[in-house]
């Protein structure tokens, strides 16, 4: 089994904040790890330092997953005030492919997430869910081998909360998955692990079938009561 990070007694501070305090986690290659825990528990931090976008101040944090070889979603989407097909095809372009190529690359990336009808569209005026397909067809374009996810699905109604979630489990396909998520549904459909977090510390770490039924640390287990509610 290939490993692609390593945390051992990891923090990360904003300031005055501990985000993540003394966090260890072992992740391999093609597990689909999902965060759980309540807001600023430390989920988007956590995601984000595997994506090298926030330094750690303590602990060792290795990872041997390539910055290009790893792309993340984030729960808002940013779009380029261009159209779709050019929103797929800069994201080629500025990992080194040649314009023209990242052109011809943008129209099957968008049929892929059926929107092969608004390729022409300013991607601003997409819906939240037309937005989140966008960003995936952008991220799934670089052929990642890690998927990252930050409540990918949390702004979105039911019909394109399912789109978008069935669209993740194939994009998921033969990658890593590590993601964020309120939704326990959503866990028990994609994950194969779920790491629980409580004030920036990683409080469980189970495979997923004992996470929801075995026994937990009771902090979690009122978390996960709470959730079903
Ligand atoms: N850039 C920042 N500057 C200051 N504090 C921050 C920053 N980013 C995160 N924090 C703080 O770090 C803690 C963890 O936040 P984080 O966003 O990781 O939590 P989260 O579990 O993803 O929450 P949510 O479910 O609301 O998205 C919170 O107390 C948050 O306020």
């Amino acid at each position: 089994m290939t490993r692609l990070y390593s945390l051992d007694g990891v923090d990360v501070r904003f300031g005055r904040v501990t985000a993540l305090h003394g966090a260890s986690l072992a992740i391999d290659a093609g597990e689909r790890v999902a965060l759980i825990g309540a807001n600023g528990s430390g989920k988007s931090t956590l995601l984000r330092l595997l994506h090298g976008l926030v330094p750690h101040a303590a602990g060792q944090f290795t990872s041997h997953a390539p910055q290009r070889e790893q792309a993340m979603l984030f729960q808002r989407p940013h779009m380029l005030r261009a159209t779709s097909a050019t929103n797929v095809a800069l994201a080629l372009w500025l990992r080194g492919t040649p314009w023209r190529a990242a052109r011809e690359a943008a129209g099957p990336a968008l049929a892929r997430v059926g929107l092969e009808g608004v390729l022409a569209r300013n991607a601003r005026t997409l819906s939240g869910g037309q937005q989140q397909r966008l960003a995936l067809a952008r991220a799934w374009a670089l052929h990642p081998q890690v998927l990252l996810l930050d409540e990918p699905t949390a702004s979105l109604d039911p019909t394109a909360k399912r789109e978008v979630e069935a669209l993740l489990a194939e994009a998921a396909n033969g990658r890593t998955l590590v993601f964020a998520s309120h939704n326990l549904g959503q866990v028990k459909r994609l994950a194969s692990r779920v790491v629980y977090l409580e004030h920036g510390r990683i409080l469980a770490d189970l495979p997923v079938h004992d996470f929801f039924h075995g026994p937990l640390p009771e902090e979690a287990r009122l978390f996960v009561k709470g959730e079903l509610v």
